[in-house]
């Protein structure tokens, strides 16, 4: 990407503003980067926060040289029929909409436009997010590093085929909220146990965060890190029985297999 090129988001929600202020800590230059936003006061409270120019989408896609789509599913039709119009070959188009592929994009857009499929996480927000690539059909090399560089300044990005987004969709994308489902359910169970919530919430972030830590530094495999917790006939043993018998290993299989045949599904709703 060279330094002045302009990028523009279209749709600045909850995963438009945390890719915005991620290139903004980033170093883009906020000159460089426009908003397109259907509620006014939404852009309104985004122009205010970090100083960046909120356009109509029509002029903000004419404008930039990448135009990222970070609408809902439901309202990529109506989107890509207002900027079709302007957009033209040379421009990038990144897509983070779950289920949408870059073949429907395609075919909404001009001939030869270049369409890379990302699937973002919200702990982009931190600078610890997970985003999967795909390329479309007009993409080259070039494309693919703009998208990387894009990404690579909100976290960790991958490449994979595109016939593995929908998976990828409900491991990574939608991955964070069973995490927070299961930091609830911990802290319910330790107030449950008689520890004041504030006591029991200290205790569950604290290790949710050390155990990621400890995966991703020692590199060992999470079976072998859970039999170290495991003493013989102790406390461990007993609570992972109980999850084994409460079917938590098949619940979350259903789980995401519920997501991945709705991110399936996004696709065709979308038309
Ligand atoms: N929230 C998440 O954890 C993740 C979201 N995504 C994808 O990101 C996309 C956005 O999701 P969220 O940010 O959660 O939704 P959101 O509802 O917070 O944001 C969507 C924004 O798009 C705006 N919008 C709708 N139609 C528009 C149009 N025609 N022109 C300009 N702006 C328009 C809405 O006003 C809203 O501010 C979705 O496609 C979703 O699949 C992907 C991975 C993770
Ligand atoms: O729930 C959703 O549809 C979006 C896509 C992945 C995470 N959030």
């Amino acid at each position: 990407m060279s330094a002045d090129s302009r990028t523009a988001i279209l749709g600045a929600g909850v995963m438009g503003e945390t890719l915005l202020s991620g290139l903004i800590r980033a170093g883009r230059r906020v000159e460089d980067l426009l908003v397109g936003e259907k509620r006014r006061e939404r852009g309104e409270e985004l122009q205010e926060r970090y100083g960046v120019t909120v356009l109509g989408n029509v002029e903000a896609a004419r404008t930039a040289e990448t135009i990222v789509i970070v609408v809902k599913p439901q309202d990529m039709d109506d989107l890509l029929a207002e900027i079709a119009p302007v957009v033209r070959p040379g421009q990038l188009v990144v897509s983070l909409a779950a289920g949408i592929t870059t073949a429907l994009i395609e075919s909404r857009l001009p001939e030869g436009v270049a369409v890379v499929r990302v699937m973002p996480n919200t702990p982009a927000l931190v600078d610890e997010g997970m985003a999967a690539i795909s390329r479309g059909s007009h993409c080259d090399e070039s494309h693919l590093l703009e998208a990387e560089e894009l990404m690579a300044s909100v976290g960790r990005v991958l490449r994979v085929p595109e016939k593995q987004q929908d998976a990828v969709t409900a491991v990574s994308g939608s991955g964070p909220a069973y995490i927070f489902f299961v930091v609830e359910a911990m802290i319910e169970a330790g107030v449950h146990l008689g520890l004041p919530r504030s006591t029991a919430s200290e205790l569950v972030v604290q290790t949710v965060v050390g155990s990621a830590k400890l995966l991703r530094e020692t590199g060992e495999h999470p079976v072998v890190l859970r039999e170290r917790v495991t003493s013989p006939a102790g406390t461990t043993a007993a609570a992972v029985r109980e999850l084994e018998d409460h079917k938590v290993r098949a619940a979350f299989l259903t789980a995401l297999e519920a997501a991945r045949d709705r991110s399936r599904a996004l696709a065709e709703g979308s038309s």
